[in-house]
């Protein structure tokens, strides 16, 4: 099979939809929200990923600070540098960029974040909203999926939703969001038995589980819309290497609609953290308006 069938998903008119949304609401703004972005380490992908953040930001008129630690920084540092960025009124929004160098244990870094600045939406007070369905700040990918979807209107209410991979970055909060949002959830993984007859149920399938070319096509109910959520650097000849999903080409043959790698998920993560910056602003600009002061 050379070629593909299916509706291409594209992520960079639905990122620039949320980009705009976020410049116009930043703009409304007493100051400039500010991103605070905290990276441990010369991680490669980190780097790059930190840099196109706060590059993203100033093209919508946020400002935003790298707080570049070397990899050798202690929990204690890490902690008190979040302590710093909670305690500054000027800051709108906090990011620790992961993964962290091994000998640093994420948990209690990002139980640290105050959840009102809890930008990644990734501190329990967050997820517990989320999951309770309340008002709090949401995940950046699965929220970005969701807004992907939106864009390109794939209708979620109502639909068989299949998401492999559980992680707390992606696979849960996305079933969480799905839920909300009256999808019938399916949640699989690794330890899920004939994970083929599972993912074939799905009206919508949503991959995150860091394997490249793990669903195939006959994995595949014909039609269905398929969310690639992998970011996975298979060797190439030239040896430069080359970026390709969880999901398999040939699936473009199958599905009804499928997101690209690279150019489909991915920008709609740095936009919906934008997003999620220009919101944390709004609240804590309505809160101290009535409070004078940021109440946990
Ligand atoms: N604290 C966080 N850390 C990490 C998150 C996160 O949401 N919060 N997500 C990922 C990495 N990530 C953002 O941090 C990210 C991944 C991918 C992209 C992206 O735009 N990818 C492009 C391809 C980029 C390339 O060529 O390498 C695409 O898919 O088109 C943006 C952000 C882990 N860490």
């Amino acid at each position: 099979m050379t070629q593909g069938t299916a509706q291409v998903l594209a992520g960079p008119p639905a990122a620039a939809a949320l980009l705009d949304e976020a410049r116009r609401r930043a703009a409304r703004l007493p100051h400039p929200p500010h991103l605070a972005l905290v990276r441990v380490g010369e991680d490669p992908a980190s780097v790059s990923y930190v840099r196109g953040k706060a590059k993203k930001a100033s093209e919508v008129g946020l400002s935003s600070h790298v707080h570049a630690l070397p990899g050798d920084t202690t929990q204690a540092d890490l902690l008190a540098l979040i302590g710093t960025l909670n305690a500054d009124p000027a800051v709108s929004g906090i990011l620790v960029q992961l993964p962290l160098p091994a000998h640093l244990d994420p948990a209690p870094v990002l139980l640290a974040v105050h959840p009102a600045k809890d930008v990644d939406g990734l501190h329990p007070a967050n997820t517990g909203a989320l999951w309770n369905a309340h008002e709090g700040l949401r995940p950046c990918t699965p929220a970005g999926i969701m807004a992907l979807l939106a864009h390109h209107g794939v209708p979620v209410r109502g639909a068989r939703v299949v998401v492999v991979g559980r992680s707390a970055l992606v696979g849960r909060p996305v079933a969480g969001l799905l839920l909300n949002a009256d999808a019938t959830v399916t949640l699989a993984h690794r330890a899920t038995p004939d994970l083929g007859a599972v993912t074939r149920g799905a009206d919508i399938l949503i991959v995150a589980a860091g394997q490249a070319h793990l669903i195939t096509p006959d994995m595949v109910r014909p039609g269905a819309t398929v969310v690639d959520v992998g970011i996975n650097r298979v060797p190439t000849e030239d040896g430069k290497g080359r970026l390709t999903g969880d999901v398999h080409p040939d699936v473009a043959h199958v599905a009804g609609a499928l997101t690209p790698v690279p150019g489909g998920v991915g920008p709609m993560t740095v936009a919906q953290l934008l997003m999620n910056t220009v919101i944390a602003a709004e609240r804590q600009h309505a809160q101290t308006e009535v409070t004078g002061e940021l109440v946990r």
